[in-house]
């Protein structure tokens, strides 16, 4: 296989053979075995050769560009307070919170879209639903589903890859937690600013945080500006995750870290849009099913690990170790914390 080169400690991955049904048994082990190093090293790397159509992302992208650049009582008319329980819209910028402090983007929560005859919506259940899609652009509602189809079709592969890496079957994540992802998307605009905020901290995009699911895939534009706190060598430092052409950005969250007793790391990052123009960016997040239970596994390449916990070291001091429960569960403790004005609304319905 190809080695494309790395950027600082975030590596290149080409997973053409993951990707490829009809590849061999070796093929795709070697890719897993390069996962695996990245998972266990900076929890971050770049991915090549997913076989996701560049026009389509292309045309989203032109699509989003275009939505964000609406007048913001347009955008305001699918904002996510109408969403209601399935946590869908349009929120403005400073609206979202991150480490306590609010983001310097604005942006489009997404997600399966789930008509009100789907189980779980009938059940209530939280982020569960149908989307808030803007009347215009339009083509911007096909776009990105058909987007979320062929980025929930790559979260399989990759899982297919890292199932291999811990020594487990294939298809041992797509016929547990994964059977029925919870897929959350997120198209977000962080806008030219001061590098500061008033009180002399940086005007954060997105501030310190890691991801609460299993995987993310990121599209960058090509602003830059995403940053990962390596430990490589036991020295913590802040890396930049530049934009590579044709690649996605893939980091692992809180439950793969919680699952391989933190073995295979949720890295922290973060982003300051130092570019002096807007920066776009499409997060998305394959996270375990709402109900299913998180815990840790029986995996060869895990046997004898005990669990390195790190909860004094992370960004929100809490331990993902002792968590028990579904993901749902783990989820709704987080998304209030983000949201504070919605937390009331949602919490409340969930529970009556
Ligand atoms: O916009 C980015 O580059 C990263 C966003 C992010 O980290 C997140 O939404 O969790
Ligand atoms: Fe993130």
């Amino acid at each position: 296989m190809t080695e494309i080169g790395s950027v600082d400690e975030v590596p290149v991955i080409d997973v053409r053979a993951l990707v490829d049904a009809s590849s061999g048994a070796a093929a795709r082990r070697a890719v897993a075995e390069r996962l695996g190093a990245a998972c266990r090293e900076s929890g971050f790397f770049y991915v090549v050769g997913h076989g996701v159509d560049e026009a389509l992302q292309t045309r989203l992208e032109a699509l989003s560009r275009r939505f964000f650049a609406l007048p913001v009582e347009e955008k305001m008319a699918i904002r996510m307070a109408l969403g209601g329980l399935a946590w869908r819209g349009y929120f403005p910028v400073g609206g979202e919170l991150t480490s306590g402090r609010p983001d310097r983007k604005e942006g489009l929560y997404l997600g399966t879209e789930l008509g009100p005859d789907h189980p779980l919506v009938r059940a209530g259940t939280p982020l569960h639903g149908p989307n808030l899609f803007p009347s215009e652009p339009s083509g911007l509602r096909e776009a990105v589903l058909e987007y979320l189809a062929a980025l929930t079709r790559l979260g399989h592969s990759l899982m297919s890859g890292i199932a291999l890496s811990l020594g487990l079957e294939e298809d041992y994540f797509a016929a547990g937690v994964m059977a029925d992802p919870l897929v959350l998307f997120r198209i977000f605009n962080y806008p030219p600013g001061p590098g500061t905020a008033g009180d002399g901290q940086p005007a954060w995009g997105v501030g310190e945080h890691t991801d609460y699911g299993v995987l993310t895939i990121l599209k960058q534009d090509e602003a830059g500006g995403l940053q990962v706190k390596s430990r490589l060598g036991g020295e913590v430092r802040w890396v930049d995750a530049p934009p590579i052409p044709g690649s996605f950005v893939c980091n692992i969250g809180d439950m793969l870290d919680r699952m391989t007793r933190g073995v295979y790391r949720s890295t922290p990052h973060r982003v300051l849009n130092r570019s002096g123009r807007d920066r776009l960016s499409l997060p998305f997040f394959f996270d375990p099913g709402w109900t299913a239970e998180v815990r840790s596994i029986d995996a060869p390449a895990l046997r004898g690990v005990t669990t390195a916990e790190d909860s004094s070291e992370r960004w929100d001091r809490q331990s993902v170790h002792a968590f028990r429960g579904t993901y749902g569960d783990y989820l709704l403790g987080k998304v209030g914390k983000v949201f504070p004005d919605l937390r009331s609304e949602v919490l409340s319905k969930s529970e009556s």
